[in-house]
């Protein structure tokens, strides 16, 4: 592949990329995110990817929006990999299953339950979804560092919006609320929907991933809670991430040198 070539959904090529990216699900969060990194420039916007770089301190940094949910998120990650990213946090928002959980905090997922259907085009159902520890642990320092209030814990990945907020409309809402029941009795802290195929596809491809979230949600309540606004959230979870690669990239180039 010539260094120039895009592909064919992110529309990036090999010389516009480094080994760093964020990859939040939003588009609009993109330039939220890549007002942290230095000398940021949006570099490409096909579909639901909007992409830019930036860098932390000489290392450059992409922000690549995934859209909702394993399908375009696998695209994605597939893409950045073929170009050259190893190193993947999500910055995401995620509802609260747990009181453990309230609105604003910062979840760090652990693992992921895998209710959806992209990851099991990687592995089988038996085969754990985990993140990368190394990237949970730096991912959890910032958050300490940075005085947030953080759970680590599983976090429940579906294909469906609405089968989860409103199971009790859907045709299979008998089988949709003892599973939700059964995930939150084994534990689990929260919920999104790309986590469960990110972790498998990261470890499928050989590469690093792990989720720096916030809740949008306290237990059981979607209700607006106006003590914080959503942009007020989501900058915890784009500090948190920031912070966590930084410290990242600072170790990686630690190492290399020894
Ligand atoms: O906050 P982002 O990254 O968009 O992700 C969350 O928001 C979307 C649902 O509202 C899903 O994609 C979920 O995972
Ligand atoms: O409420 C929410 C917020 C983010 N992601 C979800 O899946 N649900």
């Amino acid at each position: 592949m010539q260094d120039n070539t895009k592909m064919m959904h992110i529309a990036l090529s090999k010389d516009q990329v480094g080994k760093y990216a964020f990859i939040p699900g939003s588009p609009e969060r993109v330039p939220r995110i890549a007002a942290y990194l230095r000398d940021s420039e949006k570099v490409a916007q096909n579909r639901e990817h909007t992409s830019y770089r930036g860098y932390i301190g000489d290392t450059p940094v992409m922000v690549v929006s995934t859209g909702m949910g394993g399908p375009s998120t696998a695209i994605c990650v597939e893409e950045l990999v073929k170009l050259g990213v190893t190193t993947f946090i999500r910055i995401g928002t995620c509802a609260s299953t747990s009181s453990r959980v309230e609105r604003g905090d910062i979840v760090i997922p652990n693992g992921a339950v895998r209710m959806e259907g992209t990851s099991s085009h990687y592995l089988p159902l038996e085969f754990p979804s985990v993140p990368d520890y190394y990237l949970v642990k730096k991912i959890e320092e910032a958050a300490v560092e940075l005085g947030f209030r953080y759970n680590v814990g599983v976090t429940i990945t579906k294909d469906s919006f609405y089968t989860q907020t409103e199971p009790e409309t859907k045709p299979v809402g008998y089988e949709l609320i003892n599973k939700w029941n059964a995930y939150e009795k084994g534990g689990a802290t929260s919920t999104s929907m790309e986590e469960a195929l990110l972790f498998i596809a990261a470890t499928s491809l050989g590469v690093r991933a792990a989720s720096a979230l916030v809740s949008a949600t306290n237990y059981k309540s979607y209700n607006q809670d106006n003590s914080l606004s959503p942009i007020e959230i989501e900058k915890r979870a784009i500090l948190t991430g920031i912070e966590a690669m930084r410290k990242i990239i600072e170790e990686d180039k630690r190492k290399s040198k020894e």
